[in-house]
This record gives structure tokens, C-alpha cells and sequence, in this order.
């Protein structure tokens, strides 16, 4: 028996993404929570034969609590996205919604697995961390930001600067710092099969880095004031989801992604700051997915000099973030 919980579930990216962990048979019950309208994206997607029992919550009579019972796995797309003109940076507003759930998932499943979706990442994660920490239940291996919308976007941008079908995943590229402008570090020197036609060309090179590190603005744009990325995000966080779920579930080993994780010395992180030469205490990077969660943090690797310039960008940039994180107290109750 497996319970995943979708946070945030009547939204834009919640509701695809639904569907989506509904269509996964390794989930057996699927409960949706939101402000808004769960129950009726429950009753919908209930009637597709799947073997997950799909049940809507709404916050009256701690609906959050319910909702998040004996869950194995939460995924949160919970908060407000971008509109034009507006930074990742800009939706700190979500800091509160993240504290929120947070605090739910310490009194009602403390060992689930926490897939946060809400922007900024490199912020609300920090946020999720500190809050479960204060509530006695962190676990480091357990808490991964999502940034796997970079890592489809870079196998896709790539294939289609080359010609080549965009079919899944085609071109492994790492994508690790963090999830917003120039902390997004593609590691095109990596890529497999390896890309010299792109490394060679500076011109092609930068554009592509470029269109991988400003690619949830591309679709901010074209969407012109009706929201963010949606329905590639759905996909990226239930294929993600589904890497988690075949790691503690399904018995598959060895699988490696990236996730935006914390690196302090109770996950193990240590080496990678070395590696970096950072002390930052957020980074995505590799991880090896386990029964646990984060199995191993593995080590970047080598990168090229591009990459090295990259690299300084995005630490310089992520600090402020984290740190905003960190430091963030939710405001007191309304009596
Ligand atoms: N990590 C990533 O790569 C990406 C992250 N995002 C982020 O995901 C978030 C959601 O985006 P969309 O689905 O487009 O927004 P949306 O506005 O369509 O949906 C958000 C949902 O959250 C719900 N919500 C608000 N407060 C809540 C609370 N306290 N508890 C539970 N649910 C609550 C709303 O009722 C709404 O249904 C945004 O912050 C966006 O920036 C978006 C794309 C990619
Ligand atoms: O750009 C945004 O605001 C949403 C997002 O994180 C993405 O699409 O990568």
C-alpha cells in the first residue's frame, strides 16, 4: 500500500499532476488537498480505473491533517506562480503556505518523502527544512526540490537544436545549483551522448544555456499573465515522483537524478561543498535514489571552464536565497 498526497492539488500544475499520480500503479491512495475545489478534482479523477482510491480534502475540520495521514509520499505544488515581469524571487508570499504544510506533515507523516514544487525553490525548501527541523522530524534524505523541469528541458532543447527526436530523455544532461536564472547550471560537458557540435560553437553553446536557464520565463511570457509552466511541470513532477516511489517501493536501484537538497553534515553533503568550494547548505545536485530517500550524494564530476564561470554565478546568486529560507519566521496565528 502506497499513499501519496498531492498539496496544492486544484491548480495548474496540481491538477495534471493528479492525473498523472492517478495513472501510476504503484500508488494505491491518492489524497488531494487545497483551499479550493479538491473534493471536485477527486470526484473527478476517481472515475478512471487505476488502482489508486482517490479522496479530496479541504482545510475545515484540519482537513491538511487528514489529507496528509499516513502518507509515504507528498508532492507540493502549493502557492502562487509568476506573472510577467516577475522574479521566482518575487513569490516568497509562498514562504507562508510552505511553513503551513510543513508544520501539517510533522504532526500527521513525518517520514514521508517531501517533493516541493512551490517557487522559489531555492528558498521554500530551506523554509520546509527549518520548520520540520523546529518540529524534531527533519530528515534530510527525505526532502528534495524539484528541479526536474530544467533536467527535461535541457534533454529537449538540446535534441532540438541538434535535429534529433525529442523523445524521452534522449540526452542525459545534469542540471545542479538551484532552480532559478543563472543558479540553474546545465552541465552540457556532461551530456550523453556527448554534444561537441553545441560545445564547439560559443554562439549555440550560450543561447542554448541561455533558453535552459530562462525557459520557465519563456512560458511566462507566452502565457501573458495566465501563469507559469503547468502542464511540463505535471510531467516532470510525476516522472519524478514515479523515480521515488520505484526506489522505496518497487525495488529499482541505482537510479540517478538530480534534486535540490540539503547538504549539511547530517546528509552527508560534505564532500560536495568541498567539491564546489562553497559552504552553502542548498544545492541541487546528484543523488542516488534508495529504500530511504537519498541513498548517496555523488559527486559533480568534472565541468569545463564555461562551466566553472557558471558555477561561480550561481553560488554568488543562491546564497541570499537560502539564507532568506532560512531566516524566514511565519507570522503568528490570527486570533
Ligand atoms: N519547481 C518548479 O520547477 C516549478 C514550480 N512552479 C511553482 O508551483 C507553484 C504552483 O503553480 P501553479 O499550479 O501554476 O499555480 P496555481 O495558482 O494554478 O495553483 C496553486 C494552487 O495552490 C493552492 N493553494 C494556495 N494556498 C494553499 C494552501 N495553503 N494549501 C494548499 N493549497 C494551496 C491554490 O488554491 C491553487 O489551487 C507556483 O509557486 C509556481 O511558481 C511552477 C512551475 C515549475
Ligand atoms: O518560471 C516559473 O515561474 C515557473 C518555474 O519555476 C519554471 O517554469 O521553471
Amino acid at each position: 500500500m502506497v499513499k501519496a498526497v498531492v498539496c496544492g492539488a486544484a491548480g495548474g500544475i496540481g491538477q495534471p499532476l493528479s492525473l498523472l499520480l492517478k495513472l501510476n500503479p504503484i500508488i494505491t491512495e491518492l489524497s488531494l488537498y487545497d483551499v479550493v475545489n479538491a473534493v471536485g478534482v477527486a470526484a473527478d479523477l476517481s472515475h478512471i480505473p487505476t488502482p489508486a482510491q482517490v479522496t479530496g480534502f479541504l482545510p475545515a475540520d484540519n482537513g491538511a491533517e487528514k489529507a496528509l495521514k499516513g502518507a509515504d509520499i507528498v508532492v507540493i505544488p502549493a502557492g502562487v506562480p509568476r506573472k510577467p515581469g516577475m522574479t521566482r524571487d518575487d513569490l516568497f508570499v509562498n514562504a507562508g503556505i510552505c511553513a503551513t504544510l510543513a508544520q501539517a506533515i510533522a504532526n500527521a507523516c513525518p517520514k514521508a518523502f517531501i517533493l516541493v514544487i512551490s517557487n522559489p525553490v531555492n528558498s521554500t525548501v530551506p523554509v520546509f527544512a527549518e520548520t520540520l527541523k523546529k518540529a524534531g522530524v527533519f530528515d534530510p534524505k527525505k526532502l528534495l526540490g524539484v528541479s526536474h523541469l530544467d533536467i527535461i528541458r535541457a534533454s529537449t532543447f538540446v535534441a532540438s537544436v541538434l535535429g534529433k527526436p525529442t523523445e524521452a530523455l534522449h540526452y542525459t544532461i545534469p542540471v545542479v545549483g538551484g532552480h532559478s536564472g543563472a543558479t540553474i547550471l546545465p552541465l552540457l560537458s556532461q551530456a550523453k551522448p556527448a554534444i561537441p557540435d553545441i560545445l564547439n560553437d560559443k554562439e549555440k553553446r550560450d543561447a542554448l544555456v541561455n533558453r535552459i536557464q530562462f525557459g520557465g520565463d519563456e512560458v511566462v511570457k507566452a502565457k501573458d499573465g495566465a501563469g507559469s509552466a503547468t502542464l511540463s511541470m505535471a510531467q516532470a513532477g510525476a516522472e519524478f515522483a514515479n523515480y521515488v516511489l520505484e526506489a522505496a517501493f518497487g525495488g529499482k536501484k541505482g537510479k540517478v537524478v538530480q534534486a535540490y537538497i540539503n547538504l549539511g553534515a547530517d546528509a552527508g553533503g560534505e564532500g560536495i561543498k568541498k567539491e564546489i568550494g562553497t559552504d552553502l547548505d542548498y544545492f541541487s545536485v546528484n543523488i542516488e535514489l534508495g529504500p530511504s530517500g537519498i541513498e548517496k550524494i555523488l559527486p559533480i564530476g568534472q565541468i569545463d571552464d564555461v562551466e566553472k564561470g557558471l558555477l561561480e554565478a550561481a553560488v554568488k546568486e543562491l546564497g541570499p536565497s537560502i539564507e532568506k529560507g532560512n531566516s524566514f519566521t511565519p507570522a503568528p496565528p490570527k486570533l
